[in-house]
C-alpha cells in the first residue's frame, strides 16, 4: 500500500502515557492506516520520527477543549481514538477543569465527528466510571454485567462517566450524507508499563526511604491492573471492528483486562519494584486504617491552606485510600466474544517490560546524580 491511501486515524492524548503505546502499536500492527493524527495539547517531538515510508505520523498541538482545534484535526479523517483526559484524583487541577477536557472535550469530539463526517470513534473510559465508590462496595472479579451501587463524587471519575454516556449515547447518530456515527467505550482498570507516571513517583518515595516500601494496605485487597500495551491492543482491535461490525461493537462498553494477576495495588507494585532491590515491609499494615485517614485528611487541610502558595498533591487522600482500599477487579470475555481481543503480552512479558523501564530510570537517576555531583564538584 503505498503512502495516502489508506485511512485517518485521529488519536487524541496521542503524546500520554497510554497514547504514546496506541500510535507505536498502530504503526505496527495497523497495516489500513496511512496517517496517524496525533492530537495533544502537549507534543512530544519523539513521536514525529517514527513516520515511515507507509504511515505519517502528524503531531497536531491543540486543546480538546476548543472545538475549533478538534474540528481542523478531524477534517478528513476516518476514525478517532479518544484518550486524551486530565487523570487527576489528586486536586492538581480544579474540577471545573477537569469537566471541561473530560466532558466538554469529548462534547467537541462527537460534534466534530458529526460536522466532518467521522463514523467511527472509540473512546477510552475507565474502571472508574463504575467504582469503586467510596462506601466500600467491593467489586470482586465482575464484569461489564455485574450490578453495582455506582456513586461519584470526585470530578474525575464523575467526568469519565459523563462522557462515556455522552460517547454511547452518540451511537447511531445520523449524519450529512446519510452517513451512521459509531461508538464504543473502553474502559481500561489500573494501567501499568513503560512510562506510568505513578509508578515514577513511587520509585522515586522508594529510593529516598533506602528501597523500602511501607504497606498501608491490607493484601487480601484486590486491584485490577492491565498493562498498557495490551491496553493499546483492544483499542486497535475495537477501532478495527467497529468498522467492520458496527451493530456489534456500536454503543458497546468493554473492560480492558488480560493475564496480570490479581494483587493489591501495592503487592502488584512489588512484581516489578523487588526485582530492582525494594522491599516490602509489613506483612500487614503498618497502621490502623482510621490514623492513614486522619493523614489523609491531614493532607486535604494542608492543600487547602497551601492552595494560594503553591499546588500540594500527596498521593494519599481520603479518595485515593477509600479507591485503594476497596477491591475492584475484572473477570471478563466480552471484548474477545465481540471482537476477538486476546491480550497481545502475557504476564511474563508485560512483566519484564515493566521491569526493563523501571531499571533504565535507575541508570537514569544515577546518570543525573553524578552530573549533579561533577556539576557540584566544577562550581566549588
Ligand atoms: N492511567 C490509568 O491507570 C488509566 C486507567 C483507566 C483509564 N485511563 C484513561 O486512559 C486515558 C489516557 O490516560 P493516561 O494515563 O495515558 O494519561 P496521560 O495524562 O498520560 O495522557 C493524557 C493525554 O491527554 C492530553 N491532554 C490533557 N488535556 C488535554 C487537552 N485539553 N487537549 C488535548 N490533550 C489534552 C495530555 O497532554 C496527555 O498527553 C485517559 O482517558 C484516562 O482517563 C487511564
Ligand atoms: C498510599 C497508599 C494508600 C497507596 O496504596 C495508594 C494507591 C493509590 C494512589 C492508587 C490505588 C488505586 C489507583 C487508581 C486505580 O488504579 C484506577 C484509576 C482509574 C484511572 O482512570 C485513573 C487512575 C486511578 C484513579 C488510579 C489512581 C491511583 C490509585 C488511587
Amino acid at each position: 500500500m503505498t503512502a495516502g491511501s489508506g485511512q485517518v486515524y485521529v488519536v487524541t492524548g496521542g503524546c500520554g502515557f497510554l497514547g504514546s503505546h496506541l500510535v507505536r502499536m498502530l504503526l505496527e500492527h495497523e497495516k489500513n492506516i496511512s496517517e496517524i493524527r496525533v492530537f495533544d495539547l502537549h507534543l512530544d517531538e519523539s513521536l514525529r520520527s517514527l513516520s515511515n515510508n507507509r504511515v505519517r505520523v502528524r503531531l497536531i498541538s491543540g486543546d480538546i477543549s476548543h472545538l475549533d482545534d478538534v474540528r481542523e484535526a478531524l477534517h478528513g479523517s476516518h476514525l478517532v481514538i479518544h484518550t486524551a483526559s486530565l487523570v487527576d484524583v489528586w486536586g492538581r487541577v480544579p474540577a471545573s477543569k477537569i469537566n471541561e477536557v473530560n466532558v466538554t472535550g469529548t462534547e467537541n469530539v462527537l460534534q466534530a465527528c458529526k460536522e466532518e463526517g467521522v463514523q467511527y470513534l472509540v473512546y477510552t473510559s475507565s474502571m472508574e466510571v463504575v467504582g469503586p465508590n467510596i462506601h466500600g462496595d467491593h467489586f470482586y472479579r465482575g464484569n461489564e454485567e455485574t450490578e453495582y451501587r455506582i456513586y461519584h463524587k470526585e470530578p474525575y471519575p464523575l467526568s469519565k462517566a459523563k462522557a462515556e454516556k455522552l460517547v454511547l449515547e452518540a451511537n447511531g447518530t445520523k449524519m450529512k450524507g446519510g452517513k451512521m456515527l459509531y461508538t464504543c467505550s473502553l474502559r481500561p482498570t489500573g494501567i501499568y508499563g513503560e512510562g506510568h507516571e505513578l509508578m515514577k513517583k513511587f520509585h522515586r518515595q522508594g529510593l529516598r526511604t533506602g528501597r523500602c516500601m511501607f504497606r498501608a494496605i491490607p493484601p487480601a485487597i484486590e486491584h485490577g491492573r492491565v498493562y498498557v500495551g495490551n491496553v493499546a491492543w483492544m483499542h486497535l482491535l475495537a477501532a478495527r471492528q467497529l468498522q467492520i461490525h458496527p451493530s456489534t461493537l456500536g454503543g458497546q462498553v468493554y473492560f480492558c483486562y488480560d493475564s496480570s494477576p490479581y494483587k493489591s495495588y501495592e503487592d502488584f507494585n512489588m512484581e516489578f519494584l523487588s526485582a530492582c532491590g525494594f522491599k516490602m515491609i509489613g506483612s500487614r499494615p503498618l497502621v490502623p486504617y482510621f490514623l492513614l485517614y486522619l493523614l489523609a485528611l491531614l493532607n486535604t487541610l494542608l492543600q487547602w491552606v497551601l492552595h494560594r502558595f503553591f499546588i500540594y498533591a500527596p498521593i494519599l487522600n481520603p479518595y485515593t485510600l477509600a479507591v485503594a482500599s476497596t477491591t475492584f477487579t475484572v473477570q471478563t470475555d466480552k471484548a474477545e466474544k465481540h471482537f476477538g481481543y486476546r491480550p497481545l503480552y502475557a504476564w511474563e512479558e508485560a512483566k519484564k517490560r515493566t521491569i526493563t523501564w523501571i531499571k533504565s530510570l535507575e541508570v537514569r537517576e544515577k546518570d543525573l546524580k553524578d552530573v549533579g555531583a561533577k556539576g557540584n564538584y566544577c562550581c566549588n
